[in-house]
């Protein structure tokens, strides 16, 4: 692990969505770019910082990896980087936690409700905020295994210590990886050890977020029916996390699919942080609302 002191006098921001955390640099004409080493050691959480990823928020004319969303229209652009330094295609938490933080930087300025693209490597996504929660328009879903996998309720076996046998997961992209494993009780739901010992098979190439889920009933929301879901996560990249936002978009994703089109398409998503929502459109996208909260800044001896 390298040491800190080639980031001498850095400055960022730490913050939290549902407690998943983040340290966030402003490098509005992208001269500070972080090799995976700094941002592994930035999130160490005893010898850095600490936290679940790192999220570089550079102008997109400013990033090579970002012409196309400049082309797109998105002024800004969200290069995250998982906490051992390896790039994902999108955060949802991350996402609503940016607009935050250019809104505090001074660097945006957005009416209630007024949307605004942000770039990242999953493509251009909407975010705005209304009455203080964030949504991002998470854009389309995927189901890997098609229709088969759904039909068969499963497309991978997902093994973890604490749960007895081998568990059948959906896959489903966000377009980042994720794997969806529906258990009977929330007692093996935090039995379960989500540690580096779960396993997938087969594991795709560009590897898996897990998440465990037991779907809880359904109640009324403004009116609309919306199923509640309490999920765990082990992100790819960090480890378990107390919340991922594209993980539970793909939860809602994977219990409609497994649900057929009677299941509810709004679903509340219990995560260790917090709650999220997520919105299932009817034309095929996943709108995820929730907090995002900045907590400091900080500047590195
Ligand atoms: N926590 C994020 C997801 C971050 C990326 C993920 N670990 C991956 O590698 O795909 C979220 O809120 O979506």
């Amino acid at each position: 692990m390298p040491s800190l002191a080639a980031l001498s006098g850095l400055s960022l921001t730490k913050g939290h969505a549902t407690e998943n955390d983040f340290l966030l640099l402003a490098d509005p004409d992208g001269a500070r770019e972080l090799d995976a080493a700094a941002v592994a050691a930035l999130c160490d959480r005893r010898a850095g910082i600490g936290a679940d990823g790192v999220v570089r928020v550079v102008r997109s004319r400013a990033f090579a990896e970002a012409a196309e969303a400049a082309a797109h229209g998105a002024e800004w652009f969200m290069d995250y980087r998982n906490a051992d330094g390896s790039p994902a295609e999108m955060c949802g938490n991350a996402a609503r936690l940016v607009i935050a933080f250019l809104e505090d930087e001074g660097l945006l300025s957005l009416a209630d409700g007024e949307p605004v693209l942000l770039g990242t490597r999953g493509g251009v996504r909407s975010v705005w905020r209304s009455g203080g929660l964030y949504t991002v328009d998470m854009g389309p879903w995927g189901l890997p295994g098609g229709a088969e996998a759904v039909r068969r309720g499963f497309d991978v076996a997902v093994q973890a210590t604490g749960l007895e046998g081998t568990r059948a997961g959906l896959r489903v992209t966000m377009p980042n990886p994720h794997t969806v494993v529906a258990l009977p009780d929330v007692a093996e739901l935090d039995g379960a050890d989500l540690g580096p010992l779960v396993a997938v098979d087969p594991l795709p190439p560009e590897g898996t977020n897990v998440e465990l889920v037991v779907p809880l009933g359904e109640t009324t929301l403004d009116g609309e029916t919306a199923g509640t879901v309490r999920m765990r996560v082990q992100e790819r990249g960090a480890g378990e996390t107390r919340s991922c936002g594209t993980g539970a978009c793909a939860v809602a994703v994977a219990l409609h699919a497994w649900g057929g089109q009677e299941a509810p398409r709004l679903w509340r998503v219990q995560v260790p942080g917090g709650e999220l929502l997520v919105r299932l459109t009817d034309d095929g996208r996943a709108l995820l609302t929730g907090p995002a909260t900045l907590v400091a800044r900080l500047t590195l001896r």
